[in-house]
């Protein structure tokens, strides 16, 4: 008997709202149940919430709640399952417990209270004793979308390279420059030969882009190529996008799986520990700080800016700023803040002049972008993907501190701006981003090759799982400036916080509170200043 099967069923209590703590009022959370069945040991109730995205929730004792992902036996009747190659790999068949169990689920709280729910859980990734697909029949692809990230072509060498050497499957292609690829041009064959080496470089050897997602054409054309296994690397737009691709296959009821793998240099996507290539940056964005310090030191009051990248999140500045030790000042988009009087920017790089005979500023690109609307009357403008298109902080900074010392102060200053931002995600990835993309790929490889679709994946709590795309689409992921990691920065900068105590806003919101992630003490207090962008 198959032993997946011969596992345990976790017990179905009820139908419940996905997540109890959330208000119920709220139509993004209205949920309609619409069929149950037993499916891959599991019981799921299948909601429908008012935006449309299907939900497959597990409800258990003590508030066990498991947000499954969808599986292709969900809509194609019948389908047959075949042992799972890696049975018979040598490599992996001497492996005790290689395979997951299929009750296996991973907690997204992991800091939990006495009486509290155990909250919401997704299903371990890895391979399963299982699979949906026979290698001969599988035909797969691989597109990336959205800017660059340091680690792209390890994904997709390892991607490539599992498929070939873990399940046998040969058949690889790239589709070339992101989704307009699909439609628009030639595919590039992948062969663990043509990957070989390409995790030494950065960028992404199949193109990439923004714009250009036309979801019936893409549809259309993995149908017309006979692709039935399509892997999207990208960040929050992309993954967008493969949920509309992924709910158009199921509409037409095709036996494709579609797996997300989260790209994202500024770490904003949500749920997730945190995002590959962010590693790297943080580390890559060194040099840079670095630089801005020498030049700062060696003359008389010497200023060095230093812009990051992050749109809305402030995760690179943060922890470059933090590893750097070398920052006076950082500045991000989620913490506001001010130029002039007391408390402001000015009077405190005045201050530590003074004290030390230089300043080193980081900034991330969208911080302060209220503040340059006020100065440069510019029209709102949004690159091919819809992303508003940001000012130059970085710039609109340095001339302002220039302006302020030259004409307010007696203080003559030396200041030096550095824009690395696309030398650092232009960069390979380091050591540890390279393992952590190779488990990404991995784990997506395993969940298509066992019939899951629908699903981005990636490491919860360290754990690696599967997570229904609507989960990581949601919202953003942002720095929390009331949690502690905000503190420890502003106390090892002994930078203004630029907030008074009104700025501080009751939030007694019931839903589950953002995970910051990378911070293990992600307990955010109740009160606190949070600033999230909502895309439902
Ligand atoms: N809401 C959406 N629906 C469908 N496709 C989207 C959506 N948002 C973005 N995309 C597509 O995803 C791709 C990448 O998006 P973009 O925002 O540029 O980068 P990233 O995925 O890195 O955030 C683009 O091709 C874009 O057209
Ligand atoms: O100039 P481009 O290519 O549009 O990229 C700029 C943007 O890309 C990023 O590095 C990453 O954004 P995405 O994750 O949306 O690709 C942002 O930090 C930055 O604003
Ligand atoms: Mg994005």
């Amino acid at each position: 008997m198959d032993s997946v099967h011969a596992r345990p069923i976790p017990s179905l209590i009820n139908f419940r709202s996905l997540d109890s703590s959330r208000s119920s009022s709220s139509s993004k959370n209205r949920f309609v149940s619409f069929g149950s069945g037993p499916r891959n040991g599991y019981s799921p109730d299948v909601m429908e919430a008012s935006n449309g995205y299907k939900r497959k929730i597990v409800t258990g004792s003590a508030g066990y709640v498991l947000e499954d992902v969808p599986h292709l036996s969900d809509y194609i009747p019948d389908l047959p399952t075949y042992p799972n190659p890696l049975q018979d790999n040598p490599a992996y068949s001497v492996v005790k417990q290689y395979f997951v169990n299929v009750d296996d689920t991973v907690a997204q709280q992991i800091v939990v209270h006495k009486d509290s729910p155990r909250g919401i859980h997704f299903r371990r990734a890895g391979p399963r004793q299982r699979v949906y697909f026979e290698p001969d029949d599988v035909l797969a692809c691989i597109v990336t979308c959205g800017g660059l990230c340091p680690g792209l072509n390890t994904v997709i060498r390892e991607i490539v390279c599992g498929l070939y050497h873990m399940y046998g499957v040969k058949k690889v292609l790239g589709i070339d420059g992101g989704y307009r690829g699909f439609y628009a041009r030639n595919t590039i064959t992948l062969t663990p030969k043509v990957v070989n080496d390409i995790h030494k470089r950065g960028g992404t050897i199949i193109g990439t882009s923004r714009g250009g997602h036309d979801t019936s054409k893409i549809v259309d054309s993995i149908q017309d190529r006979g692709i039935n296994q399509v892997y999207i690397i990208g960040g929050d737009g992309t993954q967008r996008g493969a949920s509309v691709i992924f709910e158009e296959i199921r509409r037409r009821g095709l036996k494709v799986a579609v797996a997300g793998i989260p790209k994202t240099i500024d770490n904003d996507i949500p749920v997730i520990d945190r995002s590959f290539g962010f590693d790297t940056a943080v580390e890559e964005a060194q040099r840079a700080i670095n630089a801005a310090h020498v030049e700062a030191g060696s003359v008389e009051n010497g200023i060095g800016v230093v812009k990051l990248m992050g749109r809305y999140s402030g995760f690179i500045a943060m922890y470059a700023t933090l590893a750097s030790r070398d920052v006076d000042c950082c500045l991000i988009p989620e913490s506001p803040f001010y130029l002039d009087g007391p408390g402001g920017l000015f009077e405190y790089i005045e201050k530590r002049l003074r004290e030390n005979g230089h300043f080193v500023l980081v900034i991330a690109e969208g911080a302060g972008q209220d503040l340059l609307a006020e100065s440069i009357h510019s029209m709102d403008k949004q690159d091919a993907s819809g992303n508003k298109l940001l000012q130059d902080v970085g710039l609109w900074i340095s001339q302002k501190i220039k302006d302020h010392f030259s004409s307010q102060s007696k203080m003559t200053t030396n200041l030096k701006y550095i824009d690395p931002t696309y030398m650092i995600r232009a960069v390979p990835s380091n050591a540890s981003d390279n393992v952590y993309c190779t488990l990404l790929a991995q784990s997506a490889v395993h969940g298509a090759m066992a019939g899951y679709t629908g699903f981005t994946v990636g490491p919860v709590n360290g754990r690696h799982s599967y997570i229904p795309f609507y989960r990581v689409i949601e919202r953003q992921n942002n720095v929390v400036i009331t949690d502690r990691m905000w503190a420890r920065l502003l106390s090892s900068t002994n930078q203004p916080s630029f907030l008074s105590a009104k700025d501080v806003v009751e939030d007694k919101r019931e839903e589950e509170p953002p995970t910051q992630n990378l911070d293990e003490e992600e307990d955010s207090d109740d009160t606190a200043v949070k600033k999230e962008v909502s895309h439902m």
